[in-house]
């Protein structure tokens, strides 16, 4: 497929996707939005690729939604086609995505940010949902997942003042699980995703889906469900080699299955 918007590359076990949009400091319009989505299902189904990496460029990730697509769409419009609904099918990749973030994460590009696995923040990243100043609020989870990220308050001031968060205040808080200096981002994220796409992939795809179900359920649903698929992965090769691998003190080699 020929990409417009992004920049696709592998990167041995990962995958890295790059949004291309310089001169609109990133801005989300459809085009993105199809591009990101078949990207990732590609690798999804490229059984080479074992974990992603989504980022953007020094000065900017993404500054949101494209303002200028968005100027002249009508209620009916957005409301019929369910504007921005595509973005969904990017949550429901199984394998691990990296948000590198360096510079600009505001709207949807915070929004996309928090719709992947975990976030490494470049200390020069800024991170808002400034839909407000536009007489409009987060469209595309900024007012469920910034709240259930960083809680209530801080992400009620994010909401309702628009205002940035730098990097320190956003590990502070939990948005990013690290920060490193902008000069080492892309390194940093393609050496973690490098080190998840080494381990058992159907491990990696079932601690993502556990994780993730936390959100989602009870705590007593949620320790069942982890507790099944622990369970199951007794089930598999990788499991036998990853244990006789510690006793015999050398590296697992997992296959996936
Ligand atoms: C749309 C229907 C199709 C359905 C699919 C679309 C999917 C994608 C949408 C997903 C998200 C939707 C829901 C979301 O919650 C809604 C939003 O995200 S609303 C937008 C929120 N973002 C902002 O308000 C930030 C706007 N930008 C700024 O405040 C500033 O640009 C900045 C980031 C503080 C940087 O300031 P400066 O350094 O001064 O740089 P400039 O302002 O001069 O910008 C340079 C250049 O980039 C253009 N640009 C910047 N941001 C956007 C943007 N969000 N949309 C479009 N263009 C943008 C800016 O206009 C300049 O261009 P130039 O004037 O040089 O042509």
């Amino acid at each position: 497929m020929a990409y417009e918007t992004i920049i696709v590359e592998a990167r041995g076990k990962v995958g890295l996707i790059t949004l291309n949009r310089p001169k609109a400091l990133n801005a989300l319009n459809s085009e993105v939005l199809a591009e990101v989505v078949a990207a990732v299902n590609g690798f999804c189904a490229n059984a080479d690729i074992g974990a992603m990496v989504i980022t953007g460029s020094e000065k900017a990730f993404a500054a949101g939604a494209d303002i200028k697509e968005m100027q002249a769409i009508s209620f009916a419009d957005a409301y019929a086609q369910d504007f921005f609904v595509g973005w969904e099918e990017f949550t429901r990749a199984r394998k691990p995505v990296i948000a590198a973030v360096a510079g600009y994460a505001l709207g949807g590009g915070c929004e996309l940010a928090m719709m992947c696995d975990f976030i490494i923040a470049a200390d020069n990243a800024k991170f808002g949902q400034p839909e407000i100043t536009l007489g409009v609020m987060p469209g595309m989870g900024g007012s469920q997942r910034l709240t259930r990220f960083v809680g209530k308050s801080k992400a009620m001031d994010m909401c309702l003042t628009g205002r940035m968060m730098d990097a320190a205040e956003a590990e502070r808080c939990g948005l990013v699980s690290r920060v490193v200096p902008a000069g080492e981002l892309i390194d940093e994220a393609l050496k973690a995703a490098a080190k998840i796409a080494d381990f058992s992939l159907p491990s990696v795809m079932m601690a993502k889906e556990a994780v993730n179900r936390a959100y989602e359920t009870t705590l007593a649903e949620g320790l069942r469900f982890e507790r099944r698929l622990f369970h199951s992965l007794f089930a598999l090769d990788d499991q036998k080699e990853g244990m006789a691998a510690f006793a015999e003190k050398r590296k697992p080699n997992f296959a996936n299955r």
